[in-house]
């Protein structure tokens, strides 16, 4: 693979979107109101995925990008908990709760900075508002080893927890000492078989290049220790250097950081790494055993895209819950208020903490149609988007199909009769590949300061 030209990818570095939704958070705002989130809720029958948000750590990791609120103060985490149930007797309120729950999801923060009884006691409140769980139903945690123990581990075996994903970042010293995050892997190897003693079988390892002093060196090491936790999934993702956004992210010396042509062959060698250790690719930064469901989706063309990364559960309707979290749904986003004050003030209230959204246009929803299945399965089936849109291909995205032809001179991308198909390498671009069908890119293209770089 060392036939890329890495200096001339470096051109490619530039602001843009991981569509983890289309349109992006940036867009969403308050002309999406409350009344309308409200029928929205009132009125799906999809299949039900809930995401419950718990925003609490104890210490800041100096690159993190997630909506965080860091304490040491145990009455903050319970007082918390008992704001979550009322906004849950409220969504209780509005949803056919006799719509069966496929996905359940803790994010974070640090989910297991909670005690297990706490933990316990969330998921059993939710249980009770929501009873219909399907007993195929994926459910998920994302772990900090650093914080994790075998009465946690109880308490999700005993509600039927079959995922759980663990942040492990990086392995080497240096890096850890410099994002303010020690974590040996003797302490990742513990937690991660404490996970498989209760039956997990599903075990994602997250990681992430573009970190300060990383180089391929220290990032090859990394990956080579990382298969001592023989994880069933991996996560790489592309750290997203967003300083205006994360003040942590401010402590970094950026001299530190690795330049885009480092960046592309850690990722390219990330990529030839695992698929000489028995995984394979999954979207733009996942990697799965052949055996893995998420694996299957792909041959299936079932891989979906979300907040969460990839899933194989698409079409359902996601409610997020707890601070900031995002809703959802086949025409709309909904997200949470960021502020723990006016949270805790709307279900004082009475009423959801819900602050923003968006109510997809016509436009919107292909658009998203487009950029999710690219993101997913590095293809467009330009037939099956124009059956199901009706519209004509060609005629509807000209303007995009133009600024791809950059990408076909490269190699990066060919176009046929049918179909869009990204090369091998043009994987490592696929952001960029996406942006020219994102119709609120113009808008942002002189702005700096809106979404980290593709590379
Ligand atoms: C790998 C997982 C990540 C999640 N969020 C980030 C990462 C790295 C960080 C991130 N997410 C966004 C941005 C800014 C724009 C960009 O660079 O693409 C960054 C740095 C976009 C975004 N994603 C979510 C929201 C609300 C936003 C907009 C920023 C904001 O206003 O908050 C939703 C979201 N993504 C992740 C989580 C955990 C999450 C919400 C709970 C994963
Ligand atoms: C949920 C996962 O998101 C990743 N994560 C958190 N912050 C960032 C960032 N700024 N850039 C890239 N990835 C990030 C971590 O790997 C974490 O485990
Ligand atoms: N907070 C956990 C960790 O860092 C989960 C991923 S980051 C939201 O390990
Ligand atoms: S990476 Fe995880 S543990 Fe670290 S600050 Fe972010 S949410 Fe907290």
């Amino acid at each position: 693979m060392s036939t890329i030209d890495f200096e001339k990818f470096s051109k490619y570095s530039k602001p843009g979107p991981r569509y983890t939704s289309y349109p992006t958070a940036l867009e969403f705002n308050e002309n999406f109101t409350y009344d309308q989130y409200i029928h929205y809720l009132e009125n799906a029958k999809e299949k039900l995925s809930l995401y419950v948000h718990l925003p609490f750590c104890r210490s800041a990791c100096y690159f993190c990008g997630c909506n965080v609120v860091f304490t040491s103060k145990e009455k903050k985490l319970s007082t918390y908990i008992e704001y979550l149930k009322k906004e849950v007797d409220l969504l209780a309120q509005h949803i056919d709760t006799s719509r069966e729950v496929i996905q359940f999801h803790f994010g974070g923060g640090t989910p297991t900075y909670y005690k297990a009884f706490e933990l316990d006691e969330i998921v059993t409140y939710i249980k009770s508002k929501f009873p219909n769980w399907s007993q195929e139903a994926e459910i998920s945690c994302e772990i900090d080893p650093r914080f994790f123990n075998e009465d946690q581990m109880k308490v999700f075996q005993k509600h039927g927890f079959n995922r759980i994903s663990f942040g492990v970042q990086d392995l080497d010293e240096k890096v850890q000492k410099e994002i303010h995050r020690i974590q040996p892997l003797e302490l990742t190897q513990k937690a991660v078989e404490l996970a498989r003693k209760y039956g997990i079988k599903s075990i994602n390892t997250d990681f992430i290049y573009g970190l300060p002093y990383q180089t391929l060196e220290t990032f090859k090491k990394t990956l080579e220790l990382s298969t001592q936790l023989n994880p069933d999934r991996v996560a790489v993702f592309n750290y997203a250097h967003v300083p205006w956004l994360m003040k942590t992210q401010r402590k970094f010396d950026e001299t530190t950081l690795p330049t885009p042509d480092v960046k592309l062959q850690i990722f390219q060698y990330t990529i030839d790494f695992f698929e000489s250790n028995g995984y394979k690719m999954v979207g733009m930064d996942h990697f799965a055993k052949p055996e893995d469901e998420l694996f299957g989706a792909i041959e299936k063309g079932e891989l979906h895209r979300n907040f969460q990364g990839y899933t194989t559960k698409g079409g359902a309707n996601l409610v997020g819950i707890g601070l900031t979290s995002i809703g959802e749904g086949e025409r709309y986003y909904a997200q949470n208020t960021k502020d723990m004050k006016v949270y805790e003030a709307a279900l004082d209230a009475g009423k959801l903490p819900f602050e923003r959204g968006v109510k997809l246009s016509d436009d919107d929803y292909l658009r998203k149609a487009v950029i999710m299945e690219l993101m997913a399965n590095f293809s467009i089936d330009m037939k099956r988007v124009e059956n199901e849109h009706h519209i004509d291909f060609k005629t509807y995205f000209a303007d995009a199909l133009e600024a791809l032809q950059e990408f076909v001179e490269a190699d990066l991308v060919t176009i046929t009769e049918d179909k869009i198909t990204v090369s091998t390498t043009g994987t490592l671009l696929i952001r960029n590949i996406a942006m020219p069908f994102d119709a609120y890119m113009k808008k942002y293209a002189q702005s700096k300061k809106s979404f980290s770089k593709t590379v």
